[in-house]
């Protein structure tokens, strides 16, 4: 466990590009081990584009970012996959391999990112399943679960290598309400248990119920609902 207090992750002066286009300018910001936090911005706003910067799928071609201990402006592709360990990347589509049983889809992640000991797969399988509350479905494919339910096996990928933060794009975007709001709730928990998380939505409900720190991307600049009055009503 690391008991240091530095921020998970630190953005300083940062212009987010989606190729030679700015989206998002003088980007500040800094998320805390173990902090809450909401993304929000209407659609095109740069809530994507900043997530994926974050997980060096676009390059931060100006400013400074740390995360999980990584320099972005500094990082090799070879240290790509170090750094995504360290980070649990969730996104509304749920991307299993669809050929391929939940026990496989996580076996997978495991052994592409270093795992070779079959009794500490195991027990980090079991261990991930049951902290989403699936613990039947090892043997099922994909297409045998429901969204709510592929949704947590997805979360139970990001787990795997116990990640530091979570970037979660619009995660309960495609779910029933009741399914979402359980989806949502085991975002608490795995957050309660000391995971910082990052999440863009377009949920009203969730901004007005859980007074989370706020993102919000508005007309090309990043606001922090801790220094600005950031408004959340109908349009975003
Ligand atoms: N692959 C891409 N190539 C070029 N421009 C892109 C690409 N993806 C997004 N953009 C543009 O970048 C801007 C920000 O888009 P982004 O997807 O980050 O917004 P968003 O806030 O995540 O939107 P949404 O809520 O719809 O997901 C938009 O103008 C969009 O058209």
């Amino acid at each position: 466990m690391d008991f240091s207090t530095k921020p998970v992750l630190q953005v300083i002066q940062a212009t987010i590009f989606q190729g030679e286009t700015p989206v998002l300018s003088d980007v500040n910001f800094s998320v805390e081990q173990h902090e809450f936090v909401f993304l929000i911005g209407r659609t095109g706003s740069g809530k994507s584009s900043l997530l994926k910067t974050l997980y060096a799928d676009l390059k931060l071609q100006s400013g400074l970012a740390e995360i999980v201990g990584y320099s972005l402006t500094k990082i090799k592709n070879s240290e790509v996959p170090f750094l995504r360990r360290k980070i649990g990347i969730i996104f509304q589509d749920f991307q299993l391999f669809s050929d391929r049983t939940v026990w496989e889809n996580l076996l997978f992640v495991l052994k592409a990112t270093g795992w070779t000991d079959p009794v500490k797969i195991k027990e980090r399988i079991s261990e991930v399943l049951i902290q989403v509350g699936l613990t039947d479905s090892l043997q099922k494919m994909p297409h045998q679960l429901s969204g709510g339910e592929q949704q947590r096996v997805v979360i139970a990928r990001a787990l795997l290598n116990k990640p530091s933060i979570l970037l979660a794009d619009e995660p309960t975007g495609n779910l029933d309400p009741d399914v979402a709001d359980g989806i949502f709730k085991l975002f608490q928990d795995i957050n309660k248990k000391g995971t910082a998380i990052l999440m863009a939505t377009h949920n009203h409900e969730l901004l007005r119920k859980f007074p989370y720190r706020v993102l919000k991307c508005e007309k090309g600049r990043l606001l922090d609902s801790q220094l600005h009055d950031v408004s959340f009503g109908s349009s975003f």
